[in-house]
Parts: structure tokens; C-alpha cells; sequence
């Protein structure tokens, strides 16, 4: 019995939402990030995890265009973005948290975002599919979605440190981001705000379809929600996979072995 070949028609593949390419970083005489590969499909949540100096902030600074890589390649919906500037780069759809915060203390957490959403970049250069994931949202919906509506007229620098951390997301979000790099966003939060946060955080790529890469160390919160972590140690890429799978890793567990994620 003979059997058909597969149609040679079939539909073409979307471009994933990040790509990275033999990544390199060296400064000094020192790689601090060391041929990096990873395919990020969109809608993704990806982990990135690795102790203290492992280069996850470093990662970032390459994908955001802070630093220039000295190796390897970073594509952007499958554009080629690795020689781009920061701002080129926002415009596409990239958007970035700090573990500092860049919020403006004497405004109101309404005008904090009104300002954000004013200088929202223009839509004619996006090259992913869903050309305006979160943009389009007014003040309003952003703060709903970051829970922090009823806050709105409160003055951003009497925030609690939780409530800071959605007002960040808010102002990212009002520049109507697709994938979203969130370093630490846990860093200085009281255990009692971590739940709520998370669920803000899932909640904002759940509904606004973000792609989204976050450094972070807590474990578990990571655990639930993402859909691969990426382990980084001496600037490589160690593991790349299902969390249970990359924490089954003997790679991962040897590496780790007496060290905190
Ligand atoms: N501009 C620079 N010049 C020289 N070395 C640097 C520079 N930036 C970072 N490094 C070094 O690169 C390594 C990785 O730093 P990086 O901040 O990326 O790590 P990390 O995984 O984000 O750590 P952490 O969890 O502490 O934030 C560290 O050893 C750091 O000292």
C-alpha cells in the first residue's frame, strides 16, 4: 500500500516571537554570555533562571539592545534586530521592566501611566502578527488589568513595594508591548504581595497574548507559570524546557548542586 506524501501546500509557520542565535557577549577578556541559542514562540511565558552572575541581566541587555552583542544574532518576529537600537527595538513591540524602579514618585499612579501612553511608539514597524497585542488600551484598562484601579489618583511614590511593581507593568503596558522582559519583578515585594502579583502577571499574558521572558528567583512562583525555563550558568545556556524536565537535568542538578536557583 502506498502512502500520499504530505501536501506541499501546507500553512506557513508563524515566525517565533524571539530568536537567538550562538548569542555572545565578551567584555574584558571575560564571555559573559556564552553562544546562546533559544526559539521563544509567541505567547510563551519563559523563565529565565541561574544563580547570582549567571548572565540572565546580561541576556537581557543583548535582547533589549543596551549592550551590543559580540557574537551571534537576535531576531525579532523573525526580523533581524541585532544591530538595532534600544528605541528601534521598543517600536517593534519590545518592552522592558528594570530591577530599579522608573516610576515618578511625585505623580499620581493615573498620570504616571497617562505619561506612558503618551509616548507609546507608533505601530508602522511592527513585524509581529498580532500588530497591537496590548496596544490601544487607555489609562483606564491598563490599570484595571494590573489591579490597581482603585489606586489611581494615590501619589506613585507611596506605593508598597507590590503595588510599584504593577504600577511598572502598567506603564509598560501603555506602550502597548508584545514580548515583555520583566528582571525581578519580586525583588523588594513582601510575601504577602507575591500571589497578587503573580496573578498579575499571568493574568497580563494570559489576556494580552504577550510574550513574556522574566528573571526571577522565585522558584515557586516560576514553577506554575511558566512553560520553559531557560537555566543560564557561566553565561551558557544549560537547560531550555519544561520546568520538570529542565530541573530533572543532570546538567542543572549537578551544576546547582549546593547552590541556590
Ligand atoms: N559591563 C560589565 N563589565 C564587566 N563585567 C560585567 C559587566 N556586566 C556584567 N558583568 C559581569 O557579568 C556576569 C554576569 O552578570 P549579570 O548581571 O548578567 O548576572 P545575573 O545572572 O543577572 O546576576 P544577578 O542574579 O545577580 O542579577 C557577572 O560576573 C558580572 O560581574
Amino acid at each position: 500500500m502506498s502512502v500520499s506524501p504530505p501536501p506541499s501546500h501546507s500553512e506557513p509557520q508563524a515566525a517565533p516571537a524571539l530568536t537567538l542565535t550562538d548569542l555572545s557577549w565578551s567584555v574584558g577578556g571575560a564571555t559573559i554570555v556564552d553562544r546562546v541559542t533559544m526559539h521563544v514562540a509567541t505567547g510563551e511565558f519563559i523563565a529565565v533562571i541561574g544563580p547570582n552572575g549567571a548572565g540572565k541581566t546580561s541576556l537581557f541587555n543583548l535582547v533589549s539592545g543596551l549592550t551590543r552583542p559580540t557574537g551571534g544574532r537576535i531576531l525579532l518576529g523573525g526580523t533581524d534586530v541585532t544591530t538595532e537600537r534600544p528605541y528601534q527595538r521598543t517600536r517593534r513591540g519590545l518592552g522592558r521592566t528594570f530591577q530599579t524602579s522608573s516610576v515618578f514618585a511625585d505623580l499620581s499612579v493615573e498620570e504616571n501611566v497617562d505619561l506612558a501612553a503618551q509616548a507609546r511608539a507608533g505601530g508602522s514597524h511592527r513585524f509581529w502578527r498580532r500588530a497591537a497585542a496590548a496596544g490601544g488600551l487607555g489609562t483606564t484598562e491598563v490599570l484595571e488589568l494590573v489591579r490597581l484601579d482603585h489606586r489611581r489618583a494615590a501619589t506613585a511614590g507611596g506605593l508598597s513595594h507590590g503595588d510599584k511593581r504593577k504600577l511598572e507593568l502598567a506603564l509598560l503596558l501603555a506602550r502597548g508591548p508584545e514580548l515583555i522582559l520583566l528582571d525581578e519583578p519580586m525583588a523588594g515585594v513582601s510575601a504577602g504581595e507575591v500571589g497578587e502579583l503573580t496573578a498579575v502577571i499571568h493574568a497580563v499574558q494570559r489576556e494580552r497574548h504577550c510574550t513574556v521572558l522574566m528573571v526571577e528567583h522565585h522558584m515557586e512562583v516560576l514553577l506554575d507559570m511558566a512553560d520553559r525555563l531557560a537555566v543560564m550558568h557561566h553565561g551558557e545556556l544549560l537547560a531550555f524546557a519544561a520546568p520538570e524536565t529542565a530541573m530533572a537535568d543532570p546538567d542543572v542538578q549537578a551544576a546547582y548542586l549546593g547552590e541556590s536557583l
